[in-house]
C-alpha cells in the first residue's frame, strides 16, 4: 500500500473556528492551476476573485467578468489546491435580480467546479440572498465595504467609512450578513478602526484588503503581493518583485535566440542510432 498523504481539505467550520481561537486566517486570490499548487500548503483560503478580469484579461473594472470565465477559472485553480479552502467570486450580474437566480447561477459554480463556497458583494441589501444560499447548502462568504462592482455608484474604487457618520450603515451590512449566515466576510478598503470594531461585533471571521490588521484574517491579490502590478493601491506590501524577473529572463531568451545560443546542446535531439 502507498503512504496516505494528508490531503484533507480545510473545511468552512474550521475556518470559523479559527476566530474564537484567534488564529488569523491566510487568504489570497488564486486564478490558475500552477500558483494554486505553489500556494496550496501555505494559505488557509483562496479565492478565485473576479478581479481576475482586471489583473489578468486586461478589463479596466470586474463589471464584465461572466460566470464562464469564473466557472473556468475556479475549475483551473481546483485541480492545483487539495488542502486550501476555495471560494468563487459571484461575478456583477449573476447574483443581485432575486435569491432564486443567486442560487441557481452559485449552483452552477459549486457542481461544475468542485469549490467549497461563492462569495458576493453587498450588505443589508443581499442578506436575504445570502440566507437563501446558506439555507440550501451553498456557503456565503461576504464583501462589504468597498465593493467593487459599484464603481459606478462609488465613482471609483473609494475607501469607506472614512468619516464616522458612513460608519452606521456599515455596521449594519456587517451585522445582517453575519445574521443571515454569511460564514466570514472581505471588509475591502474602509478605515481601519472601522474594520476593528466590525470585527469585535460579529462572530464570523473578518477578512481584511486595505482595512485592518485587526481583522481575523487578510487577503490580497496574489499578483499585487508578487510585484506584478506596477501601481499598487496603498495597502498591498510586495513579497516579490516578479515583474522584473520576468522582464529580465525574457530579455536574456531573446537575447540568445538571436545570438543563435539557444537551443543549446542540451535542448536538441539527435537522429536514433542505426542498430543491426
Ligand atoms: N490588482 C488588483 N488588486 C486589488 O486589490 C483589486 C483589484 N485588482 N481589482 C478589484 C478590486 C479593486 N481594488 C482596488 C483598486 C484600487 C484601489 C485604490 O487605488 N485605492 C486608493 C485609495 C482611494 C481612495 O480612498 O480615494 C489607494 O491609494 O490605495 C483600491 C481598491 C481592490 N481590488
Ligand atoms: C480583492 C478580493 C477580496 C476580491 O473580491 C477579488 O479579488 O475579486
Ligand atoms: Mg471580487
Amino acid at each position: 500500500m502507498s503512504a496516505v498523504v494528508d490531503t484533507k481539505r480545510i473545511s468552512v467550520p474550521e475556518i470559523i473556528a479559527k476566530k474564537a481561537v484567534r488564529q488569523p486566517v491566510v487568504c489570497l486570490t488564486c486564478y490558475h492551476a500552477h500558483t494554486a499548487r505553489l500556494l496550496d500548503s501555505h494559505v488557509d483560503l483562496m479565492l478565485v476573485g473576479d478581479s481576475l478580469g482586471m489583473v489578468i484579461h486586461g478589463m479596466e473594472n470586474t463589471l464584465g467578468v461572466t460566470l464562464e470565465m469564473m466557472i473556468l477559472h475556479g475549475q483551473a485553480v481546483m485541480r492545483g489546491a487539495k488542502k486550501a479552502l476555495v471560494v468563487v467570486d459571484m461575478p456583477f450580474g449573476s447574483y443581485e435580480e432575486s435569491p432564486q437566480v443567486a442560487f441557481r447561477n452559485a449552483a452552477r459554480v459549486i457542481s461544475e467546479t468542485g469549490a467549497q463556497a461563492v462569495k458576493l458583494e453587498g450588505g443589508e441589501r443581499m442578506a436575504e440572498t445570502v440566507h437563501y444560499l446558506s439555507q440550501r447548502g451553498i456557503p456565503v462568504m461576504g464583501h462589504i465595504g468597498l465593493t467593487p462592482q459599484r464603481i459606478q455608484i462609488f465613482g471609483g474604487f473609494k475607501t469607506q467609512g472614512r468619516t464616522e457618520a458612513e460608519w452606521p450603515a456599515i455596521e449594519a451590512d456587517a451585522k445582517a450578513i453575519a445574521e443571515a449566515g454569511a460564514f466570514s466576510m472581505v471588509l475591502e478598503g474602509m478605515a481601519e478602526p472601522l474594520a476593528a470594531k466590525i470585527t469585535g461585533q460579529v462572530p464570523v471571521p473578518t477578512i481584511g484588503i486595505g482595512a485592518s490588521a485587526e481583522c481575523d484574517g487578510q487577503i490580497l491579490v496574489m499578483e499585487d503581493m508578487l510585484g506584478l502590478n506596477p501601481k499598487p493601491p496603498k495597502f498591498v506590501r510586495t513579497y516579490a518583485n516578479m515583474g522584473e524577473d520576468i522582464e529580465a529572463a525574457v530579455k536574456a531568451y531573446a537575447a540568445d535566440v538571436r545570438a543563435r545560443t539557444f537551443p543549446g546542446v542540451e535542448n536538441v535531439y539527435q537522429m536514433k542510432k542505426k542498430t543491426g
